[in-house]
């Protein structure tokens, strides 16, 4: 792992797979850092060139005061992109990292060969559910929403079949820094991708849990929609966080999209 002093942030990252190998950038979720990708970046094995990192506010980033944009999080993943001299490169993103992927393909296409956008949309919530959820950490810190959250990152079957790991992943998510959590939730209330994405011409793969609660499927369907020729595929048995719940199916999607299009 490494740390690199990027727009004035510390950013935490890290890169395993084929040294060499045609790149892969991950992007997380909320309240989430680089480790939920372990299982894929695992069983994608050593084809590819795989760098992951914590967005600003998150994991051992630094989490500055202040309310963060989209734009704030595509620039941190085009410094670091810059700093790996990464011309080119694939790129997953999940949930908010899904908002920070589209950002990017609409700001920056020459530098992607591949998109995989996993449980997000181009509009995700509302700025009344956002708010309420700024007002709460900022109130409460991230505790109270602790178990909510875990509903719609997993599904019931996973949340009984594997209560230490869900203790873990729910661990992960109270040691978010809460102004790091609200400057992110503020990010996401204040992106609406929707006029714009029409104009994504990055080959594109979005993928939905078929139980998420957070981005239910037909919200992730609407977003393939408007992206010319993308495909949508659901992940059967899985939440929000297929990484985590479903790694097989996801990696195999990832794998099968980028030989697809030539990124191998
Ligand atoms: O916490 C949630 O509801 C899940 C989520 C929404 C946006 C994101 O990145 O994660």
């Amino acid at each position: 792992m490494a740390f690199s002093l990027l727009n004035h942030q510390v950013i935490h990252w890290t890169e395993t797979g084929r040294v060499g190998g045609p790149a892969i950038l991950f992007v997380n979720s909320l309240g989430t850092d680089f480790r939920i990708w372990d299982e894929v970046v695992a069983r994608l094995g050593q084809r590819w060139r795989m760098v992951l990192h914590d967005k600003r506010g998150h994991g051992l980033s630094d989490a500055p005061a202040g309310l963060y944009s989209i734009d704030d999080h595509t620039n941190d993943l085009l410094a670091l992109a810059d700093h790996l001299k990464l011309d080119r490169f694939a790129l997953v993103g999940l949930s908010i990292g899904g908002l920070i992927a589209q950002n990017l393909a609409l700001r920056a296409p020459e530098r992607l060969a591949a998109l995989v956008l996993a449980d997000t949309a181009c509009r995700i919530g509302t700025t009344e559910s956002w708010n309420a959820r700024i007002d709460a950490v900022r109130h409460g810190g991230l505790e109270p929403i602790a178990d909510a959250v875990m509903e719609r990152w997993f599904t019931p079957a996973f949340r009984e079949t594997n209560p230490v790991q869900l203790a873990g992943w729910r661990n992960l998510l109270l040691r978010t820094p809460p102004k790091g959590y609200v400057g992110s939730c503020a990010a996401i209330r204040d992106a609406d991708l929707t006029e714009r994405i029409g104009a994504i011409a990055v080959p594109t793969l979005v993928a939905a849990g078929d139980q998420d609660l957070s981005t239910p499927p037909d919200l992730v369907r609407a977003t393939a929609d408007r992206i010319a020729g993308a495909r949508f595929e659901t992940i059967a048995s899985c939440g929000h966080i297929p990484p985590v719940e479903q790694p097989a199916a996801l990696a195999a999607l990832i794998a099968r999209h980028l030989e697809e299009n030539g990124h191998v």
